[in-house]
C-alpha cells in the first residue's frame, strides 16, 4: 500500500487558457479510498492519467510512497506502474484474439511474475466477477463482461494501489454492486489505496473520502467537510 501526495499539480493543454486540471495539495493515507466525482469535462480522466503517470503534468508533482512518478523516466514509470498500480481504464485496453482468462494474466505473463497461485487466482476473480466461460475470446463479450475482466485484471497482482475509471459505469445495479463490492472488499483485504472515479451513487458510499472536481479544482471534500 502506498500513499498519494499531490503537490502544486497542474495540467495545461496547448490554445487553452486555463489547466485543465489543478490541485494544489492532496494527501490520501497508504490503504484509505477516494471516490472523485465531478460533471463530464471537470477533469476526472486527467486526475488519474496524472497519477498513474499515463500523462505527465505541466507543473507540480504526484507521489506514491515517495516516489514522484512524472519524475521517473518512461521505461521507469512503466515499470512502477506495472508493479504497483491496478488499473481500470474507461476503455478497458483488453486484447482481442485473447480469451477473457488470457487478458487477466497477461500482465503478468509479459513481465515474467506468473505463477501457478496467480492463474488460479485469476480463476477465481472471473468466477466471482460472474464470468462464467473464462476461455471466451475477450472481443465476443459484452461491454459489462469486458469491464469485469478489466476489473479483474486490475485485482490478479494484488497492487498496492487501485485505481479505476468508472469501473461500474457499463454495468447494470446489480452487477455494479457485485463488482464495488469486490474492489473495495478486495482493496481493504489487501491493504491497498484505492482511487475510483465514479458517479455511482452505491460505489461512494462504500469509500473512506470523496471528492469533487469542478474545471479541474477540487470543490468538495468530505474529508474537509469532517474536519470542520
Ligand atoms: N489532450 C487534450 N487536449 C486538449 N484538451 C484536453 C485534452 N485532454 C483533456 N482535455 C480537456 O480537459 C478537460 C478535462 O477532461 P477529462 O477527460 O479529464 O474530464 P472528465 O471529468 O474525465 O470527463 P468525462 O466524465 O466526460 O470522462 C476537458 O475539457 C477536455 O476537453
Amino acid at each position: 500500500m502506498l500513499a498519494l501526495d499531490i503537490s502544486g499539480l497542474q495540467m495545461r493543454f496547448p490554445g487553452l487558457e486555463t489547466p485543465v486540471l489543478s490541485i494544489s495539495r492532496l494527501h490520501l493515507p497508504a490503504g484509505s479510498q477516494l471516490a472523485v466525482t465531478g460533471a463530464s469535462g471537470s477533469g476526472k480522466s486527467t486526475l488519474v492519467n496524472v497519477v498513474t503517470g499515463l500523462e505527465t503534468a505541466t507543473q507540480g508533482s504526484a507521489s506514491w510512497g515517495g516516489t514522484d512518478i512524472a519524475a521517473l523516466s518512461a521505461g521507469r514509470r512503466d515499470a512502477f506502474r506495472a508493479a504497483h498500480i491496478g488499473l481500470v481504464m474507461q476503455d478497458f485496453h483488453l486484447f482481442p484474439g485473447l480469451s477473457a482468462f488470457e487478458n487477466v494474466v497477461l500482465p503478468a505473463r509479459l513481465s515474467r511474475r506468473l505463477t501457478p497461485a496467480m492463474r488460479e487466482r485469476a480463476h477465481h476473480l472471473l468466477e466471482t466477477t460472474g464470468i462464467a466461460r473464462p476461455g471466451q475470446p475477450v472481443e465476443t463479450l459484452s461491454r459489462g463482461e469486458m469491464q469485469r475482466v478489466a476489473v479483474a485484471r486490475a485485482l490478479l497482482s494484488k497492487p498496492g494501489v487501485i485505481v479505476a475509471d468508472e469501473p461500474t459505469a457499463s454495468l447494470d445495479r446489480r452487477t455494479g454492486e457485485a463488482i464495488s463490492e469486490l474492489i473495495v472488499r478486495l482493496a481493504r483485504q489487501d491493504g491497498a489505496t484505492l482511487v475510483v472515479v465514479t458517479h455511482d451513487p452505491a460505489l461512494m458510499e462504500r469509500l473512506d473520502r470523496r471528492i469533487g472536481l469542478e474545471g479541474g479544482r477540487i470543490v468538495a471534500d468530505s474529508a474537509e467537510a469532517l474536519a470542520a
